[in-house]
């Protein structure tokens, strides 16, 4: 019996040689109790990808996107992040010995993805432009320099994120969920979701698919708005703006392939303002312990918010993905926290400050 990690789902994955592997995968899927019961969703999941080896679930995907560089020869890795992405390639490009150059938007980062791009030795570049700006720029970088771009352009970053669905099937004990929630950025994450999905119920291992639904911020939100409008082909937006700067990104390179995921299970997209996810951010610290940054709260917001409409059936089993771990962002943890309460170290001062 194989430990619950990327890995056990090998035969699903391109890989032949041994992978450049952190041991990613195999995170919890924590049962929301209070959550739910407050909005009367007794079957409410998380699956913690904050709980991978650099903090968010960009590990699966880099696991494998980096396993295939090293087997296809690339000499130099690549990739434009709102951060997570580069977190992660620089780690896995270091455990493979392989350079690596990262593009950030300047100022856009939350700086505990700053500090583990620097760390693990990437090449840092930050950008006087967003996101959207970066990935531009990154793709003219590695056609003119023959660098490896492992943004999820790369397929490979997919097949390794395929392995989200597997897991919480198999923490279910092989049911699937008639939900999956993920916060949508650049809409790499539900495409592959989805597609891994799709691959089981070929396989003849389920027999029908979650209902995938996306969820963005409300000043983030392209492809909430070609879902609302019934559109085929995403309308970009210039200026993406949200808190959650891991999901402010207006022009998301994986849209169609969401799109798709979408509307062939009867899922949906809505957006959530920046208050609902900073209330959601607290909310599932406060009242279930689990720590997440702002972005990954925005699938769980996206529930309350939907249930809210009457858009949920309460008897419905659902996961949803919280993407990132709280400490990737703790500026924007004390901006929106009492500050901790400072005293002279005397125990009468101790005593009045702990009432
Ligand atoms: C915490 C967190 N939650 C959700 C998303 C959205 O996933 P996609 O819809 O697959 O993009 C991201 C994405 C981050 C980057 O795109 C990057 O790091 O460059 C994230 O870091």
């Amino acid at each position: 019996r194989r430990r619950l990690s990327v890995w056990r789902y090998r035969e699903l994955l391109p890989v032949r040689g041994e992978p450049v592997s952190l041991q990613e995968g195999g995170t919890p899927l924590y049962h929301l109790k209070n959550i739910g019961k407050e909005l009367g969703i007794p079957e409410l999941y998380a699956k913690h990808e904050g709980m991978n080896p650099t903090g968010s679930f960009k590990d699966r995907g880099m696991t494998v996107g980096v396993s295939m560089a090293r087997e296809l020869g690339m000499t130099s890795v690549a990739c434009a992040s709102t951060g997570n992405t580069s977190a992660s390639l620089a780690a896995y490009a270091a455990k493979a010995s392989i350079p690596c150059i990262v593009l950030l938007p300047a100022g856009k980062v939350a700086i505990g993805k700053v500090a583990q791009a620097l760390m693990h030795g990437a090449r840092v570049i930050s950008i006087r432009g967003n996101f959207d700006k970066a990935l531009e720029m990154v793709h003219e970088l590695c056609i003119s320099q023959g660098l490896y771009l492992l943004n999820s352009v790369n397929p490979y970053r997919l097949e390794g994120q395929k392995t989200i669905g597997f897991e919480a099937i198999d923490q279910l004990g092989g049911e699937v969920p008639d939900r999956m929630v993920l916060p949508v950025g650049n809409a790499g994450n539900i495409s592959a979701v989805y597609k891994g999905l799709r691959e089981l119920e070929a396989l003849g291992f389920i027999d029908r698919l979650p209902m995938m639904t996306g969820i963005q911020a409300a000043g983030s939100q392209p492809v909430v708005k070609a879902i609302e409008q019934n559109l085929d082909v995403l309308v970009p937006e210039s200026a993406p703006e949200t808190v959650a700067t891991a999901i402010r990104i207006g022009a998301p390179v994986n849209a169609e392939k969401a799109l798709v995921a979408i509307r062939a299970t009867g899922g949906t997209a809505a957006s959530v303002t920046d208050e609902e996810i900073l209330a959601m951010q607290r909310d599932l610290a406060r009242k279930e312990g689990i720590g997440v940054e702002p972005a990954s709260a925005a699938s769980v917001a996206g529930i309350r918010k939907l249930a809210e409409l009457g858009l949920i059936d309460r008897d419905e089993r659902i996961v949803c993905v919280v993407t990132g771990h709280l400490l990737k962002d703790p500026e924007t943890v004390v901006r929106q926290c009492e500050p901790p309460i400072e005293i002279d170290a005397d125990l009468h001062s101790l005593l009045s400050a702990s009432r």
